[in-house]
C-alpha cells in the first residue's frame, strides 16, 4: 500500500468504528481439530460485514501456555499453531481490508508469560545485568506497598518469589504474569519493534491491555503514573512517523478523570474504553433512571477532537465493577448478580442476555443506548444473537464459549471431535446452541439479529452518531433519557424509557422548535415540535431515535 493510500484509508477511521470483539479460537474452526482458527474467521468475514460492522478486535492469538487465555504471551512475534500461520493471518487481514474492515489486534505489554524467553533469561541472569533489567525485581516483599491487587480471588501479592533470581518478581496479574520494566530502554525498543512487526502485516491498530500499571514508581499507587503517559506518547509519535492512522486503544480501567489522561492533549491514545461509563448503564436500567448515565456522559465530555471513547456493554472479562462505590458494587451484585458463582474478582462473569433475563426489551434499550451515545460501539461476539454464559467454568471461560452458529453439529462451529472443542458448547433449554443459533435468527425476521443488523444500518446512515456532539435534553421524568446528537446540521434526537412501567415525558425541545420529528426505525413522521413542551409516551424500556427535521 503506498503512503498517500495508507493516509486516505485511515483518516480518523476510529471515529466511524463499529467494533466487533471475537476470540479467534470461539469463532469458527476451518480445519477440524476443535479449535477456531483464522482461516475459519475469514470465511466468516461475510458474516461479520452483513451484521453492519467495520472493525474486528481481536482476542490474544500469540504462543502461550494459555493460563489467562493468551493473556500470558509467550512469543510475541507469531500465531500459537492451533490458529493457523503467519500466512492465514495474513490472508484474513487482506480479506479484512477488501471488505474496508479494520483490524485492532491485542498487545499485552504490562507484562509477559514467565515461559517468555525473555523471563526465563532474566532470571538466570546475574543481578543488575541488562537482561535481569527486563523485569521489575526486589530483594523484599514489601516495596510498593500502595499498590492494590487486580485478581483479588487468585492473588495475594503481587511479588513473588523467583528460587532462580533469588529474588521476587513483581506482577499485577497472575504471578505467572512477570511485569516487564519501562525503565529499561531496551523492553521499550522491543515492544516498538513487536509492533512494527504487526504494522508490517497490515494490522491497523492495537488493544494497548492493562496501560495504567505500565511503570513503577516507590511511594506511588503504581498506576497511570506520568512516565506511564509520557511512555505512551513516545510509542505514539514513534509509530505515527512510519505507520500513519495507526489506532493505540487503551484498556485503562480507571475512574474518569483518570481514564480519560489517556488521551492526553490528542498526541496519546486514540481511543480508550468507557470503563466508567459501562457500569453506570447498568445502573441506570437497574434503578430506570438516567441520572447515573447523564452525569458520566456530561463528565467524560469534551475530549480532544481526534479522540473517541470505544463504549461497550460486555467484553471477555468479567464485567467489572472495579472502579464504582461500594454501596454502587453491592447494588449491582445483588441485582445482576445474585447466583455468587457469577461473581469473580470484583466483577460478574455473565453475557448481557442472562444479566437482562433473556428480556428482549431490555436487551434492545441497551443496544440503542450503546449505538447512540458518544463513542465508537463495541459489540462482544455472540451478543447479536443473546447468547448465554457458562458460570461453571473456571475463570472467565464461561463467557467465552465457541460461537453458535446452527442447531447441527457442535452448533456448526466445528466439524470436528465434540470432545476436542476449545470450551464446551452451551447446551440447556434457554441459551443452548439449539435454540440461540445464527441460523435460525437469519430466517426470522424479528430475531434479535435482524434487529442489531436493522439498528445498525439506521446508524451508519447517520454520522451524528459516531461523531456528533451530545446535549441531554429535560424530560420532567427521571426515567426517561433525552438527548440530541448533532453534526453538520444533522439533529438527532435520543430518547427512551429506563424503567420497567409505561412513561410520559415532556421533552424541553425548545431549540427545536418547528421541526418535524421523523422516527427512524419506521420512518413514521410525528407531530412538529411547537413552542412548549414535547409530550412522549413509552412501552417499558421504549426507545425512539427521530431525525429532527426542520
Ligand atoms: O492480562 C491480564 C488481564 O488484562 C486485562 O485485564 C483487565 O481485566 C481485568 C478483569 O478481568 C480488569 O480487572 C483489569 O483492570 C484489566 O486490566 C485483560 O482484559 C484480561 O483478560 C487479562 O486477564
Ligand atoms: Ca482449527
Amino acid at each position: 500500500m503506498s503512503e498517500t493510500e495508507r493516509e486516505l484509508r485511515y483518516a480518523s477511521w476510529h471515529k466511524d468504528a463499529v467494533i466487533y470483539q471475537l476470540h479467534v479460537k470461539s469463532f469458527f474452526d476451518a480445519n477440524g481439530d476443535g479449535f477456531g482458527d483464522f482461516a475459519g474467521l475469514t470465511r466468516k468475514l461475510d458474516y461479520l460485514a452483513s451484521l453492519g460492522v467495520n472493525t474486528i478486535w481481536l482476542l490474544p492469538f500469540y504462543p502461550s501456555p494459555r493460563r489467562d487465555d493468551g493473556y500470558d504471551v509467550l512469543d510475541y512475534e507469531s500465531i500459537s499453531p492451533e490458529f493457523g500461520t503467519l500466512d492465514d493471518f495474513r490472508r484474513f487481514v487482506e480479506a479484512a481490508h477488501a471488505r474496508n474492515m479494520h483490524v485492532i489486534t491485542e498487545l499485552v505489554l504490562n507484562h509477559t508469560s514467565d515461559q517468555h524467553p525473555w523471563f526465563q533469561r532474566a532470571r538466570n541472569a546475574p543481578a543488575g545485568s541488562p537482561e535481569r533489567d527486563f523485569y521489575v525485581w526486589s530483594e523484599t516483599d514489601d516495596k510498593f506497598a500502595e499498590t492494590r491487587i487486580i485478581f483479588v480471588d487468585s492473588e495475594r501479592s503481587n511479588w513473588t518469589w523467583d528460587p532462580v533470581a533469588n529474588a521476587y518478581f513483581w506482577h499485577r496479574f497472575y504471578s505467572h504474569q512477570p511485569d516487564l520494566n519501562y525503565h529499561n530502554p531496551a523492553v521499550i525498543e522491543a515492544v516498538l519493534d513487536i509492533m512494527r512487526f504487526w504494522l508490517d502485516l497490515g494490522v491497523d491498530g492495537f488493544r494497548l491491555d492493562a496501560v495504567p500499571y505500565l511503570v513503577e514508581r516507590e511511594n506511588t499507587n503504581n498506576e497511570n503514573l506520568p512516565e506511564t503517559h509520557r511512555l505512551l506518547k513516545h510509542i505514539r509519535k514513534t509509530l505515527e512517523a512510519s505507520y500513519p492512522g495507526v489506532i493505540l486503544l487503551a484498556e485503562a480501567n480507571q475512574w474518569p478523570d483518570q481514564a480519560r489522561d489517556y488521551f492526553g492533549t490528542g498526541d496519546e491514545c486514540h481511543m480508550a474504553f468507557h470503563f466508567p461509563l459501562m457500569p453506570r448503564i447498568f445502573t441506570a436500567v437497574a434503578m430506570g433512571n438516567s441520572q447515573p448515565i447523564i452525569t458520566m456522559v456530561q463528565q467524560t465530555d469534551g475530549i480532544p477532537e481526534e479522540c473517541q471513547w470505544a463504549i461497550f456493554l460486555r467484553n471477555h472479562d468479567e464485567l467489572t465493577l472495579e472502579m464504582v462505590t461500594e454501596a454502587e458494587r453491592n447494588f449491582l451484585w445483588d441485582t445482576y448478580a445474585s447466583d455468587e458463582r457469577a461473581r469473580l474478582n470484583l466483577g460478574i462473569r455473565r453475557r448481557l442476555s442472562p444479566l437482562m433475563d433473556q428480556d428482549r426489551r431490555r436487551v434492545e434499550l441497551l443496544h440503542m443506548l450503546l449505538f447512540s451515545l458518544p463513542g465508537s460501539p463495541v459489540l462482544y461476539y455472540g451478543d447479536e444473537i443473546g447468547m448465554g454464559d457458562n458460570v461453571d467454568l473456571g475463570d472467565r471461560d464461561g463467557v467465552r464459549t465457541p460461537m453458535q452458529w446452527s442447531s447441527g453439529k457442535n452448533a456448526g462451529f466445528s466439524g470436528g471431535d465434540p470432545k476436542t472443542l476449545a470450551l464446551p458448547l452451551l447446551d440447556n433449554p434457554r441459551f443452548g446452541f439449539q435454540v440461540i443459533n445464527v441460523a435460525a435468527q437469519e430466517k426470522d425476521p424479528h430475531s434479535l439479529l435482524n434487529w442489531v443488523r436493522r439498528i445498525l444500518a439506521i446508524r451508519s446512515a447517520h454520522q451524528a452518531f459516531a461523531r456528533g456532539a451530545i446535549c441531554f435534553v429535560s424530560t420532567e421524568n427521571p426515567a426517561v433519557i433525552a438527548y440530541v446528537r448533532e453534526y453538520k446540521g444533522e439533529c438527532i434526537l435520543c430518547v427512551a424509557n429506563l424503567s420497567n412501567i409505561a412513561q410520559a415525558a415532556m421533552l424541553d425541545l425548545h431549540q427545536y422548535s418547528g421541526s418535524r420529528p421523523r422516527e427512524l426505525f419506521g420512518k413514521t413522521v410525528f407531530p412538529a415540535v411547537g413552542k412548549h413542551r414535547y409530550p412522549i409516551m413509552f412501552q417499558p424500556y421504549g426507545y425512539f431515535w427521530f431525525q429532527l427535521k426542520p
